[in-house]
């Protein structure tokens, strides 16, 4: 039986956009709640966003560094359906925030240089074993500026065991897609950059492409 790998599009900051994932056949869409990056949108744009995603497509929020306070705030004006901490929290925060808001969450794991597959499995095993709220790994390049810097890091890396479990990210595009579901085959694939024409504005021909090449991969 083939897996069909589920596509988060992340960094939506506007309506158009937001259509063009879910025509596309989006499965999750990414909110970024990071007021540095290009993609910061507001709770209240989120909130705005939120009434046009249709059942069974899952809303993220992407946190860095924020407080379980800070967490709150945002959940409480714009319910989305999961949280994604992708900056330097640790654990316990990540737990914490996760359940003041009673929300499952993805922790992004930024592959620093030396890291090692076992450095993944024992991650994995350490957020399982700390919260019934985690719902798996997201693994991205490490760049500056914490995420959406379209690198891609060395996918070898990723322990085959852990692969079926992963959301896989990092300088996704439309030219790597079907590469990276063939090499990794991973649970799920993570894209902003690379389906953008500039920061913060997506490509509904890049999305719809994106898309494509990812279903072409699972007969592959
Ligand atoms: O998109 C951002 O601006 C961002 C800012 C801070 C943390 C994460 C961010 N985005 C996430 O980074 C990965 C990789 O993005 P890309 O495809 O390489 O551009 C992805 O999960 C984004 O959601």
């Amino acid at each position: 039986m083939t897996h069909r790998t589920r596509v988060k599009i992340c960094g939506i900051t506007r309506s158009e956009d937001l259509q063009a994932a879910i025509a596309a056949g989006a499965d999750a869409i990414g909110l970024v709640f990071y007021d540095k990056s290009p993609r910061f949108v507001s709770a209240e744009t989120a909130a705005s966003l939120l009434p046009a995603i249709p059942p069974f497509v899952t809303s993220v929020g992407l946190f860095v560094n924020a407080t379980s306070e800070e967490v709150m705030a945002i959940v409480g004006t714009a319910p989305v359906s999961m949280l994604q901490f992708h900056g330097d929290e640790t654990i316990d925060q990540c737990c914490h925030a996760a359940k003041a808001v009673n929300r499952p969450f993805m922790r992004a794991i930024r592959m620093k240089p030396g890291m090692t597959g076992a450095d993944l499995l024992e991650y994995e095993h350490s957020y399982r074993a700390a919260s019934r709220l985690f719902s798996g790994i997201l693994l991205d390049a490490f760049v500056d500026g914490y995420g959406g810097g379209g690198k891609v890091f060395d996918w070898s890396l990723i322990p085959k065991e852990l692969a079926p479990r992963v959301v896989l990210s990092g300088g996704l595009s439309v030219q790597n897609a079907t590469e990276a579901v063939l090499q990794v085959r991973p649970h799920a694939v993570d894209v902003s950059s690379g389906v953008e024409l500039s920061k913060g504005i997506k490509d509904p021909v890049k999305i719809s492409e994106f898309i494509r090449a990812v279903r072409a991969a699972e007969h592959g």
